[in-house]
Parts: C-alpha cells; sequence; structure tokens
C-alpha cells in the first residue's frame, strides 16, 4: 500500500493498462456525488481520511438539481433529511424546497472540501485479488478511459440512478403523441389544454397530476392496482414523524394499524375514488418492498373533486389514444411515466457478493452497508435520507478506523 503521505500518484506500471491513464487513490473511492455520496466524503475529511469521489454528471445532487420537477420539496420534516455534520439552516421551512436542498448539498460540499471529479461515469469496478485492490474504470467527458485504483470502493450511486421505462404495447410504435418519463418534468406549462396520461400512482404521479390541474391540463391517472395514500399530516404534526415515534414502543404492525386508522378519519375511504390499499400496510410495504406510501401534498383533494381521473391499468396504445385493461378507451395527447427508478449497480459492478441482481444489498437495513474486500453501499436502504445519513456514519468510521490503524502502523515501521 501506498504511504498515507501520497494521496495520489499516477501508477502506469501495471502491464495490462499501460496505455490508460491510471491514478492510485490512498483511500476510497467513492462512486456518486449524490447526497449519500457526499455523507460519507464529510465523515473521511472530518478523520484525516483521503477519498477520490467520481461522478458521472457535471454538478452534485444530479438528481435534484436536473432530474426533477420545478415544485419538488422535501416530503419529510427537515430533521429527517439533513447529513451527518451540518443541520439546515434555521430559516429552512418545515419541508425545504429542492432549490434550498440543493443550495443546502452546495455549501455541504463546500464546507467539507468535498470536489468530485466530474464527467466521470464509472462503467466497471473489480476487486484484483492477487494485489488486493479495487481497479475502477470511468469513461471521463464521454471519451476517454481513466482507470482509479485503491483499497476501498463505496458505491454512492444511489436506488433511483436509472428509470424506468416498461414496455407498453403500441406506445413507442403506434401512440403518436409525446412520451416523456417523470424524471425530465419541469412543469405543467406546457400541457395547458392537453389531455396527459399519467402512469403510475407514486409519490410522483401523485403530485404531477396535481401540477397538471394546476396548469389546466386534463391528467387521468393510472393505477394498476393498488396504493398505500397518507396524509402528510395530521392535526398539523407529520405523519412520519409520528410514525417513527410510535415504532419506538409499538410493533410495524401496530403502528401501521394505527397510520391507517389516521388515514381514514383524515382522509375517508379513498377506494371509492379508485385508490384501493394493498392488503400490507405502508410501512410493511416500505421496508420489506420499497414501495414508498403516498404522502399526500392535495391530489387527493383533486381526485375528489373529478380533477385527477383514476383509471384502470394500460393494455395498449393506438394513434391517439390508450386502451385500458377494463375496456374504456381515452383519447390522449401526452403520456407522462411516472413508473419509478432502479439502481444500476449491476452494470458497472463486478464480482461483488455485496449486491443483489436488482442492484440492491443482499441484507436488508441496517446490514446492507458493508461487503468483502473494502466495498461498502451508502444509500441502498429504502429509508430516503435518513437511511443513507445512518450508512455513511457507519461507513466513514469503519474506513476511518482502518485508516488510523494502518497510518499508525507505518508511523512505527
Ligand atoms: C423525486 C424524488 C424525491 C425524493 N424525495 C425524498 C425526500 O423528500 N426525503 C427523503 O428522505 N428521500 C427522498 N428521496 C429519496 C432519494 O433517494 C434521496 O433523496 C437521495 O437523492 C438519494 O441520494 P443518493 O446520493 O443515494 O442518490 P442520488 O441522489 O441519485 O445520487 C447518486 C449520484 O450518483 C451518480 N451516478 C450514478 N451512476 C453513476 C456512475 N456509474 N458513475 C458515476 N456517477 C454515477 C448520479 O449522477 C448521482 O449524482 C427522493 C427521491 C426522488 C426520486
Ligand atoms: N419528496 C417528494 O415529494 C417526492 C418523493 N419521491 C420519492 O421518489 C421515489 C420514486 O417515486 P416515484 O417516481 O413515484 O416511483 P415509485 O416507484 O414510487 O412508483 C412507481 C409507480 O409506477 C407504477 N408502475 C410501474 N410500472 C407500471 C406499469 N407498467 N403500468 C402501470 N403502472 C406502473 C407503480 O405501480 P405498482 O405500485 O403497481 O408497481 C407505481 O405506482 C419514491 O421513493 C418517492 O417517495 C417522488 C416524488 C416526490
Ligand atoms: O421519499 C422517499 O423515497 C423516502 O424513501 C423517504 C421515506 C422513507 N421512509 C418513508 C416512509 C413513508 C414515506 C416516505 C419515506
Amino acid at each position: 500500500m501506498a504511504p498515507p503521505n501520497l494521496m495520489e500518484q499516477n501508477c502506469n506500471n501495471y502491464d495490462d493498462f499501460l496505455s490508460r491513464p491510471c491514478t492510485w487513490v490512498n483511500g476510497p473511492i467513492i462512486v456518486g456525488a449524490g447526497p449519500s455520496g457526499l455523507a460519507v466524503a464529510s465523515g473521511l475529511r472530518r478523520q484525516g481520511v483521503p477519498f477520490v469521489v467520481l461522478e458521472r454528471t457535471d454538478c452534485i445532487a444530479s438528481l435534484w438539481r436536473r432530474r426533477s420537477y420545478d415544485r419538488l420539496k422535501l416530503h419529510l420534516p427537515k430533521q429527517f433529511c439533513q447529513l451527518p455534520g451540518l443541520p439546515f439552516p434555521d430559516h429552512f421551512p418545515e419541508y425545504p424546497s429542492k432549490d434550498q436542498f440543493v443550495d443546502y448539498l452546495e455549501s455541504y460540499a463546500a464546507r467539507f472540501a468535498i470536489t468530485p471529479r466530474f464527467d466521470h461515469s464509472v462503467h466497471s469496478a473489480k476487486y484484483d485479488d492477487t494485489i488486493g485492490v479495487w481497479r475502477v474504470t470511468a469513461v471521463v467527458a464521454g471519451a476517454e478511459v481513466a482507470e482509479y485504483i485503491g483499497r476501498w470502493l463505496v458505491v454512492a450511486t444511489g436506488e433511483n440512478s436509472e428509470k424506468v421505462v416498461p414496455e407498453l404495447e403500441g406506445l413507442l410504435d403506434e401512440f403518436a403523441g409525446d412520451v416523456i418519463h417523470v424524471c425530465d418534468y419541469k412543469s405543467g406549462e406546457r400541457y395547458r389544454g392537453k389531455r396527459v396520461l399519467v402512469v403510475g400512482c407514486g409519490n410522483s404521479g401523485m403530485e404531477i397530476s396535481l401540477d397538471l390541474c394546476d396548469h389546466n391540463a386534463s391528467p387521468s391517472m393510472v393505477v394498476r392496482d393498488s396504493v398505500h395514500v397518507l396524509p402528510r399530516e395530521v392535526m398539523g404534526k407529520s405523519t412520519f414523524a409520528l410514525a417513527v415515534l410510535l415504532l419506538k414502543w409499538l410493533p410495524l404492525w401496530a403502528v401501521d394499524k394505527i397510520l391507517l386508522l389516521l388515514a381514514w378519519a383524515v382522509l375517508g375511504n379513498v377506494a371509492k375514488f379508485g385508490l384501493k390499499r394493498p392488503s400490507a400496510g405502508p410501512f410493511e410495504l416500505k421496508n420489506k418492498q420499497g414501495r414508498t406510501p403516498v404522502l399526500d401534498t392535495g391530489a387527493l383533494a383533486k381526485i375528489k373533486s373529478g380533477e385527477i381521473k383514476v383509471v384502470s391499468g394500460i393494455k395498449s396504445f393506438s394513434p391517439g389514444k390508450v386502451e385500458l385493461v377494463d375496456g374504456q378507451i381515452l383519447d390522449v395527447d401526452s403520456v407522462i411515466l411516472a413508473t419509478g427508478y432502479r439502481s444500476n449497480v449491476p452494470q458497472w459492478l463486478q464480482g461483488c457478493d455485496l449486491f443483489s441482481k436488482d442492484g440492491m444489498p443482499k441484507s436488508p437495513f441496517p446490514d446492507g452497508w458493508k461487503g468483502n474486500c473494502g466495498v461498502y453501499a451508502v444509500g441502498f436502504t429504502r429509508r430516503g435520507l435518513s437511511g443513507a445519513s445512518s450508512d455513511a456514519v457507519r461507513i466513514a468510521n469503519d474506513i476511518g478506523m482502518q485508516w488510523q490503524e494502518e497510518t499508525n502502523l507505518a508511523k512505527r515501521r
């Protein structure tokens, strides 16, 4: 291993990689500069451990900056969304806007002197057991390939790194209107007066349907099966905060029962409006399958008033039309796929026992953060930003301890 005072060295001394720029990283290689990558980096910085952050885009927090709609706010109260080592400014509201969250992340990166290498899209990471190091290759600015080599690899590419685009019969070849995924939706402005089919009824599908109404478009939202809608607040108190409090004393199933009673008292019987509830409770589903309950920010009122139409699953598309599984045929100008996201880890991480085929850690929270041979996963907990923070603290401490031991050994030598 290189001595700790040498942060990086060019190392063109491996026979098979002679032609490629190659950097020895004397510390962890962190892939991804979203909240998770930044949170690990800040913990390492505080312990004096050097690191390199590789980010495929040209900015930090690209999900929040580039791939989300204008009206987006954090939907959990701010105390559940701040990262370790720096609280939100006091003047931030209970639910900060996405611009405020991005500003916070910028000051977070500045405070901990985190300067990612932008335009570095990691396309392979492999453990080389002949010398006990990770070899990470990245496409730099779409062309050149650079290699980074180091003892530790921190996977921080997120649960939402790729959009899910389902194969829907006729959508790409028959339907002639415009089709986008919600990650490219900014506002309803360009949909004024249009009939829009919103596919998916998670937090994204619900909120953009509301946004479309606010811009005088006519949304129909596809609910193919079931969905849990909860009020964001009950009597002025955050439903999520209440659940976290109750979980200190009660089992999950009991907390779910209480939440459903409260939801019924506040929202009424939502099944009447086409929003059938799953048989498993909202937090059970979130923890086991990662299906996030909808925290209502106003869409439900529009569903009740009929401004957002709830429709059944899709059978097929034809020019300007969609046929639904219940036989209904709708005229549609545009389609917005709010069909979710997936991890991209299987595309680039090779030979690693930490992740399963779906790109999520094999062990559920809180045990999925560490694998063999110096690999770590941050932000794959299905618990949003608070789960990412909890992983990040564990990872930074674990690497910090190893770093300390090795530094002391090196000093004694
Ligand atoms: C619309 C939306 C709203 C959300 N709202 C909340 C909320 O209110 N509260 C909450 O707790 N959670 C929320 N979440 C959950 C969300 O997962 C977190 O907010 C958070 O952004 C996750 O951080 P992350 O760093 O793990 O992933 P990301 O923010 O996705 O960051 C991952 C980074 O890795 C980069 N990357 C990916 N692949 C590569 C590669 N191969 N090479 C190099 N770089 C790569 C990406 O460009 C990105 O910058 C929301 C999610 C979405 C989609
Ligand atoms: N801060 C905030 O306010 C917001 C937070 N978020 C978060 O971002 C994450 C992603 O949310 P979101 O983008 O809503 O994605 P989700 O994965 O939560 O929801 C995807 C939706 O698409 C549906 N779907 C998928 N495939 C099809 C298909 N072929 N036909 C019909 N429906 C389909 C799913 O239905 P089914 O359940 O039947 O599979 C589900 O309703 C979540 O964790 C969410 O909480 C998102 C927006 C706002
Ligand atoms: O918004 C998200 O994606 C989150 O993961 C935040 C979150 C974690 N646990 C929850 C339970 C109910 C609603 C949102 C969340």
